[in-house]
Parts: C-alpha cells; sequence; structure tokens
C-alpha cells in the first residue's frame, strides 16, 4: 500500500466471543485485507466492559476502552462492527456510528428482529451501510444470498434450520431416543446450550432469524413480534418416534411463506420427512432452505453459531463495507416496498400429524373421521396400531389452516371415545 494514502479504521464494539475473533482476522489477516479492500484495514479500538477482564485474543495496548460511546462517536472511525448483542446500548451505539459518518457491521438478530426499521433508515439517511449476515446462521451466507443474488426472482418459500442448540437437542432425540430434559443437559454439558438455555429452547432466536429472512426474502418488514413461536420444550420422545414410524424427523423449523401477496411467518417443532434436505442436517449445524420461481430450490448448508465462523461472516460483510466506504458509495441497502401483511397462524395452511389412543370398537375410526371432516380437514393417511385397550389412530391430514387443525384436535380431546390424544405435530416439507 502506498504511504499516505486512505486507511480504514474499524472500531470494534464488544470482545467476547464473535468479538476476539474478529479482533483476530483483522490482526492476522491484515496483508490479506488490505489487498481485498484497496486500503489498509486498521484496528481503531475495542470496547470492551471491563479492560483486565481475561478474553481470547491479545489487544494492542492502549486500543481498549471502556467507552464505546466515546469510540463510535471518533473522527478517526470509518467502520463499526457490533458485537456486544441485545438491544441497548448496542442500538443508540449503532445509531450513533451511523450519525458520526461510520459504516457499520452487526451480527445482532435480536436487535435488528425488534427495530430494523429504525436502523435501516438511519443507515440510509447517513448514506453509509449497515450489513448485517452474521445474524442469521452465523458463517452460513444467505441473507446476501437472497438480497443479492435473488433479486431477480420471486423466492416463495424459506424453510431454515437456524438454531444449532435446538438441532443439537433435536438430533439426539432422534438419535437416542433419550428425552427433552435429559438432551438439554448433554447439549449444556457440551457447550452447545447456555445455563439459561430459554432464547433458544423457547424458539426467540429462531423467531429474530424468521423475522430478518421473511424482511429480506420478500421485501417486506417483519419484526420479531410477527412471528409465530413454538420451543421444544414440550417435543417428547414419543413425539420423535411416531415422527420415526412416517420416515419422518422432528426440527424446529424457521418458516417464512408467501401466500398470495401476505406473508406467514413462524416458528415451531415440525416433522419433516427423511428424504428432505433439511433432515440431513445433524447436530448443531444450520441450514436454510429456498424455494423460489425461477431458481427452484436451494440449501445453504454449515456452521451457524461459534466465534470464529461468525467472525467470517462478519469479515466478509466488513471488506465489502470498506470497500464502499473507500468509493464513497453504498451497497444495496433494504428493500421493504412490498409492505405485505403477516397472516394470523389460524389462517396460515399447514398439514397436522395426530396419535390418538382410542378403544378398539367398531365405528371408532368413522367417529374420528368425522371430526377432521366436521372442520373440513380432508385426512391423507390414518393407520392403526395396536389392538383392543392398546389401540392408537394415527392420522396425517392434507393442508388445511391452522384453526381448522387445532379446533380438530380440541373435539377430538372432548370426544368420549379418545383416552387421549398422545401427539400433536406440524407436518412440513413436501417428500418431493
Ligand atoms: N456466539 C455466536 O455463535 C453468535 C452467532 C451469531 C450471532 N451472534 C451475535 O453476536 C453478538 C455477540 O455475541 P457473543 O456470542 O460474542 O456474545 P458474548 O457475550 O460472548 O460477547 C459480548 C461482549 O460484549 C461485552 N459488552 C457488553 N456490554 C458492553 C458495552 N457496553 N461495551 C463494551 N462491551 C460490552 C461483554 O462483556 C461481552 O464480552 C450477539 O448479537 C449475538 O447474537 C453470536
Ligand atoms: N444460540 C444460537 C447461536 C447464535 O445464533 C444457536 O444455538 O444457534
Ligand atoms: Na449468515
Amino acid at each position: 500500500m502506498s504511504e499516505g494514502g486512505p486507511v480504514l479504521r474499524v472500531a470494534v464494539l464488544g470482545c467476547g466471543s464473535v468479538g476476539s475473533q474478529v479482533v483476530r482476522l483483522l490482526q492476522e489477516q491484515a496483508e490479506d485485507l488490505a489487498a481485498r479492500v484497496g486500503a489498509p484495514v486498521e484496528l481503531a479500538g475495542v470496547a470492551v466492559r471491563r479492560i483486565d477482564a481475561p478474553r481470547e485474543v491479545e489487544v494492542p495496548p492502549g486500543l481498549l476502552t471502556t467507552d464505546a460511546a466515546g469510540l463510535v462517536a471518533r473522527d478517526d472511525v470509518d467502520l463499526v462492527v457490533e458485537v456486544i448483542g441485545g438491544i441497548e446500548p448496542a442500538r443508540s451505539l449503532i445509531l450513533s456510528a451511523l450519525e458520526h459518518g461510520a459504516s457499520v457491521v452487526t451480527a445482532n438478530k435480536a436487535l435488528l428482529a425488534e427495530d430494523g426499521p429504525t436502523l435501516f433508515e438511519a443507515a440510509e439517511k447517513a448514506g453509509r451501510d449497515l450489513y448485517y449476515e452474521a445474524a442469521v446462521a452465523g458463517a452460513i451466507p444467505i441473507l446476501r444470498p437472497l438480497r443479492e443474488s435473488l433479486a431477480g426472482d420471486r423466492v416463495t418459500r424459506v424453510l431454515g434450520i437456524v438454531n444449532g442448540t435446538t438441532n443439537f437437542i433435536l438430533d439426539k432425540m432422534d438419535s437416542t431416543g433419550a428425552g427433552f430434559t435429559e438432551s438439554l443437559e448433554e447439549a449444556q454439558e457440551l457447550g452447545y446450550a447456555e445455563a439459561d438455555p430459554t432464547a433458544d429452547v423457547e424458539g426467540f432466536d429462531a423467531a429474530a432469524k424468521a423475522a430478518i429472512l421473511a424482511s429480506l426474502a420478500f421485501h417486506t418488514r417483519v419484526t420479531a413480534s410477527d412471528v409465530y413461536r413454538e420451543g421444544i420444550a414440550d417435543v417428547t420422545a414419543a413425539d420423535v418416534a411416531s415422527a420415526a414410524d412416517i420416515g419422518s424427523v422432528v426440527k424446529l423449523l424457521a418458516i417464512a411463506e408467501l401466500n398470495d401477496d401476505a406473508v406467514s411467518v413462524r416458528v415451531h417443532p415440525a416433522m419433516i420427512p427423511r428424504s428432505h434436505p433439511l433432515a440431513s442436517v445433524r447436530e448443531a449445524y444450520n441450514a436454510v432452505f429456498v424455494e423460489s420461481q425461477a431458481a427452484g430450490q436451494l440449501m445453504f448448508y454449515g456452521p451457524g453459531a461459534g466465534g470464529a465462523p461468525t467472525a467470517s461472516a462478519v469479515l466478509g460483510d466488513l471488506v465489502t463495507v470498506a470497500r464502499n466506504h473507500l468509493a464513497g458509495s453504498r451497497g444495496v441497502g433494504e428493500s421493504a416496498y412490498a409492505q405485505r401483511a403477516v397472516l394470523p397462524m389460524g389462517e396460515t395452511r399447514t398439514r397436522y400429524h395426530v396419535a390418538i389412543d382410542v378403544d378398539d370398537r367398531a365405528g371408532v375410526l368413522a367417529t374420528v373421521a368425522m371430526a377432521f371432516s366436521e372442520h373440513g380437514v380432508s385426512i391423507q393417511t390414518v393407520r392403526q396400531e395396536g389392538r383392543g385397550a392398546d389401540a392408537q389412530l394415527v392420522v396425517v391430514s392434507h393442508e388445511a389452516t391452522d384453526a381448522q387443525l387445532s379446533a380438530t384436535v380440541e373435539q377430538l380431546r372432548g370426544m368420549e371415545i379418545v383416552r387421549e390424544v398422545t401427539s400433536v405435530m406440524r407436518v412440513e416439507g413436501r417428500d418431493e
């Protein structure tokens, strides 16, 4: 690089799992990054909560500060990487960075899903970039493909396994027959699940990612509160065994679908056929399956979390944002022109798998079938297992609205011939 030429100065906010790896890669790959960007990319400062805390990377003396707000307001900061997480102070810091003329890269799905539009408008107003590939499915390139590569196509559906912790737990349940609690404990012992696993297990993390995916796929604005959400805490070993019986596997799916001009965005456990590409996503891996009009089916697969994989996505964004900054231009901004309505869950069309303990006597099957038909739900398959007092009917429906299906189950639960509805789960992903 010629002496006296432009230099891009980066502030990193937060030096935890992701931040420490961003700082490490910035230092280790300085030469390549400079060549790719067209100017040296230098660390201007690293904001931390405690200067003396142990961390996984050595930060050059003098670069650490506990004053994140002061760092983003500095004149010599061109690019800001926000990897603190959470809503505040992350939001104020990003807004301040943009106001002070910096371009921003963040991995903060919670903030983007809650208040993305405020950030996008601020970036637009400032004429700066706001990139966030790391926010969904970690290292997997999925947001840029949706935003750029597929911008000429019409995406109709996105099905994602976007939470590694829950995929690890469900995979354990499937491969060992273990229950939810036992599998969660193993995930915690191995460091996949946090001590407080609520955000993952209850589907909040996946719902934030679903909102971001739906917004980009369908050129609209979807926030976390628009997303229907069910976690995996109620998935039982019996549900997983029931899925196996019909050649399926249980996954926590983030689903975004275009229905006419409205979108349906939801996160819930669902059975998918073992022949579906998403069924092969094991352990803590992530994958996003995209269906579009012209391209057909695409799958993006890889590590959805971890310090270094997530830092890879952050650095990828940083290179793009740095190039734009150097050229005085902006990358592709958000295109939320479509303003689509979000369908209530009750109007979303899906299929149900229902396992019912019944008495094995004449007329029981007809009575159960009648409950489905009274709610306008057509049955795809019905199977009986066991005999006498141990009989079980397993019904898989055709597509109907979620309201029709849940009303059917409600009615079954109140029927005298039904001893217990032992498993109810949505079925997704056609066996194509
Ligand atoms: N870890 C992953 O695998 C992963 C994957 C994808 C996205 N993300 C996202 O990346 C972000 C960071 O995640 P993480 O796993 O590195 O979290 P982390 O908790 O390991 O790191 C966050 C760091 O920020 C520091 N911090 C908190 N408040 C601060 C402040 N006011 N000023 C300076 N530092 C402050 C904390 O001390 C901590 O070291 C989050 O938005 C997260 O959702 C993480
Ligand atoms: N906790 C998330 C990783 C960060 O998004 C997961 O389990 O996938
Ligand atoms: Na990603």
